[in-house]
């Protein structure tokens, strides 16, 4: 099967211009059901697997989520890189509404999903020293200056729980911290692409200040939504430059495609039917 390049659309981004659809893929998961049926479709000639993370109808929640089912899909897919692409609060002056970051780095504040495909009897312990792929990360840079939009190379997100905005006390606490960008998505799901082996990378996109703030008004989402459009015309524009350039035989030089080299616990070989059959996708290149 040819490498596919999946596309987790955030809020905003529930389709994407230009592409010439191949097929609707209905897919069920050891996990259950993904946010909505999966887009198989081109562009430009390259193979895209595209996800809306709430639904098409933005009907399911961070924290409802089924993160597993998504990333699984995904891997069931053919997908061997993700660009997710979010919308963020700024935690700096300088990241202004309307500009997009790059992020390398995450801080994991939320509770209760379920953040592994290792839950046992399986075990397995990957790397999140470098959550992003800094290969993927790289061509989106080039694509983002394609496209003209003013991008910042790098940045911390800070993930929330939500689905509440965080209070001044919160969102201060974290500028402290030394965080650049606020959500409530990308974890548990930069995670569980990594122990899924799939290269991923981070486009936040900037909708508004957060509480911290002092001369903008709080965040609401009717504020967001205000910022969200012009947003997610310039993430089309981003995505066309992507695969204008982009190859489809992305070879990874950073580790993310062999994550679970070093990280099972478990001799696979010995492993039950029964053990395996929930992440058999996830370790057959192993076994
Ligand atoms: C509608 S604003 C809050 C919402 O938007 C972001 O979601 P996504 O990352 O999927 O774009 C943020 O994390 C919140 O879930
Ligand atoms: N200020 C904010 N906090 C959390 N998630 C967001 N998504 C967009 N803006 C946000």
């Amino acid at each position: 099967m040819q490498a596919r390049t999946g596309i987790i659309g955030g809020s905003g981004l529930y389709d994407i211009q230009g592409i010439e659809v191949i097929d609707t893929l209905e897919i069920e998961t050891p996990y259950g059901k993904p946010s909505d049926q999966l887009l198989l479709a081109t562009i430009n000639g390259h193979e895209v697997v595209f996800l809306p993370r709430h639904g098409r109808d933005h009907s399911t929640p961070p924290h409802k989520i089924n993160y597993r089912a998504n990333i699984y899909a995904m891997k069931l897919a053919g997908v061997n890189r993700i660009i997710s692409i979010s919308a963020v609060g700024s935690l700096r002056q300088e990241i202004e509404p309307g500009h997009f970051v790059l992020v390398d780095q995450f801080v994991d504040r939320t509770h209760g999903r379920e953040n592994t495909f290792f839950d046992g009897p399986i075990v397995a312990h990957v790397s999140m020293a470098d959550p992003v792929c800094s290969c993927l990360k790289k061509e989106l840079l080039t694509a983002c200056s394609g496209a003209s939009i003013t991008t910042h190379a790098s940045g911390s997100y800070l993930v929330m729980q939500g689905p509440q905005f965080s209070s001044r006390a919160e969102s201060e606490l974290y500028r402290n911290w030394g965080m650049d960008v606020i959500g409530m998505t990308n974890m548990p799901e930069a995670k569980l692409a990594r122990e899924a082996e799939i290269c991923y990378a981070t486009v936040a996109m900037s909708t508004d200040y957060d509480c911290w703030h002092e001369e903008e008004e709080d965040v609401s989402v009717q504020s967001i939504v205000a910022v969200m459009h012009g947003n997610v015309a310039k993430a089309q524009a981003m995505l066309q430059c992507f695969f204008k350039d982009s190859s489809d035989k992305h070879v990874c030089s950073c580790g993310c495609s062999t994550a679970l080299e070093n990280g099972v616990f478990a001799d696979l070989k010995k492993q039950s039917d029964d053990a395996l059959r929930p992440i058999h996708a996830l370790v057959e290149r192993l076994l």
